[in-house]
This record gives structure tokens, C-alpha cells and sequence, in this order.
């Protein structure tokens, strides 16, 4: 497969600097178990971004969760692209169902995030799925669909070559429940196929799609081996280095 497959740790609002720090330090020890040919990265909050850059192996990036799509300005409590960009950070997740939802992020300001992440440099994960009445209606790949088309609405197909969409059921998220890798692989071509409509061919082969919700260590490679997703965002099961570690291992059999 040409695509990185590429395995995501997204910690939400946990850990302190001092707990970050730990899990680089036990990671650091367990690193040759990250097997090669899997990108790695974790999405850390803003104030442990710093000590995993400088502690986590070398091959595993760092990520932010959020950004305020503006260079600088009056805008308190906000970081923006340029901040992140500096000290290394090389993911940033936009649209999660969690910032969606309890804090009322429009997919126009989705938009605006993907945009301004790529323009400094680094690489929007666009965060997209349905919730449980819109899978009872039927209407997942109409919610999903629509949610990618303006979340990467402006950027050049440069841009969406390079850039990661995550498919997160919000149902699936820290729930326990899954979709079926038959689901999430249907799901994940029809995003495909809508990227070569809007961007071409060449961004549909080269832009990863990961799967999120509920993956652990024993259902990682049943997502991961299907045609047109790539990798795995997970929340729960990346915060402990053993499990993310167990995650790299069960993903041997499926690179
Ligand atoms: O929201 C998620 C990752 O962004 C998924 O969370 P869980 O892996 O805990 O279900």
C-alpha cells in the first residue's frame, strides 16, 4: 500500500505535564516495538505538547487537538497555527464530535480551522461522522459526505494529498461499541471517492482515512486491514504507553 499507515493517540483532556512525561519516558523504553512502516503520533493538550516533543522517540510526532484559525490578534484563551507550527507540532485534529457538540463548532468553522492548519505547514486531521439518529435514519454517508466537502472546502489538492480524515462515528466514541470494519471500509471508500471527485485522483490515493471509535488493541487490525482506511484515532486505549504499544504490534500482521 502507498498510503503511511498511521496510528493517532488522541488523550482529549487528560494528563498533567508530569504524566505526559511519563508516558514518553516508558514509550522511549518500549520503542523498538513500534514496528517500522507505521507513522506514529499522539495528540496531546496544548501544555504537554512541548515535553512529549522533546521526550517521545523520534518517530513518534506530536499532534494538537485544536487551534484558533487566525495568525495572532484579541482573541484570549486562543493559540494559533503559527504556535503550534514552531515547536514542531505536526498534526492538528479538526471538527472532533466533542468540539462539534459542547462547543458549537460549525463545519464553516471546521473549515476555517483545515484551511489555516495547512496553510502553516502542518497536516489537518479532519474529524467526521454520524451520530446514532442519523445512523437509525439511514443517512450516514449523506452526514459524512457533507461534512468532508466543506471541511476541506479551498484547500489545493497539494493540500488534501497530504492531509488525514478520521471517521469517527460519534456512537462508537468511548463507548465500547464499534462499527463493523465492513461499515467503516464502506464509509471510508465513499470519502474516497468523494476526494476524487472534488480534488482528483492523485489526493483520493494519497489522503489517509482512519477509522476512530472504541479501537483497542484486539480490534485495531480488523479496521486497519481494510482497503481505504489507513490507520486508527484513538482516545481511551492511547493513554497508556502498554496498550498503544500493543496497538503498534497487532497492526505487523497488516502493513
Ligand atoms: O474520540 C476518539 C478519538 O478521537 C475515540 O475515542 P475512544 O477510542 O476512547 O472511543
Amino acid at each position: 500500500m502507498a498510503r503511511t499507515p498511521l496510528l493517532m493517540g488522541n488523550w482529549k483532556m487528560y494528563k498533567t505535564v508530569a504524566e505526559a512525561r511519563s508516558f514518553a519516558e516508558s514509550l522511549g523504553q518500549q520503542s523498538a516495538a513500534l514496528v517500522d512502516g507505521v507513522e506514529y503520533a499522539i495528540c496531546a493538550p496544548y501544555t504537554s505538547l512541548h515535553v512529549l516533543r522533546v521526550m517521545l522517540p523520534a518517530n513518534v510526532k506530536v499532534g494538537a487537538q485544536n487551534v484558533y484559525p487566525q495568525k495572532e490578534g484579541a482573541y484570549t484563551g486562543e493559540i494559533a497555527p503559527g504556535m503550534l507550527a514552531e515547536f514542531g507540532t505536526r498534526f492538528v485534529l479538526a471538527g472532533h464530535s466533542e468540539r462539534r457538540m459542547l462547543f458549537n463548532e460549525s463545519d464553516q468553522m471546521v473549515n476555517h480551522k483545515v484551511r489555516a492548519i495547512a496553510e502553516a505547514g502542518m497536516i489537518p486531521v479532519l474529524c467526521v461522522g454520524e451520530n446514532s439518529s442519523q445512523k437509525q435514519d439511514g443517512i450516514t454517508k449523506e452526514v459524512v459526505t457533507g461534512q468532508v466537502q466543506q471541511g476541506l472546502d479551498g484547500l489545493s489538492q497539494e493540500q488534501v494529498a497530504q492531509a488525514v480524515i478520521a471517521y469517527e462515528p460519534v456512537w462508537a466514541i468511548g463507548s465500547g461499541k464499534t462499527a463493523t470494519p465492513e461499515d467503516a471500509q464502506y464509509v471510508a471508500s465513499e470519502i474516497r471517492a468523494l476526494v476524487a471527485d472534488l480534488f482528483g485522483a492523485e489526493a483520493a490515493a494519497s489522503v489517509r482515512i482512519l477509522y476512530g471509535g472504541s479501537v483497542k488493541p484486539d480490534n485495531i487490525a480488523s479496521f486497519v486491514r481494510e482497503a481505504d482506511i489507513d490507520g486508527a484515532l484513538v482516545g481511551g486505549a492511547s493513554l497508556e504507553p502498554s496498550s498503544f504499544v500493543e496497538m503498534a504490534q497487532a497492526l505487523k500482521g497488516v502493513i
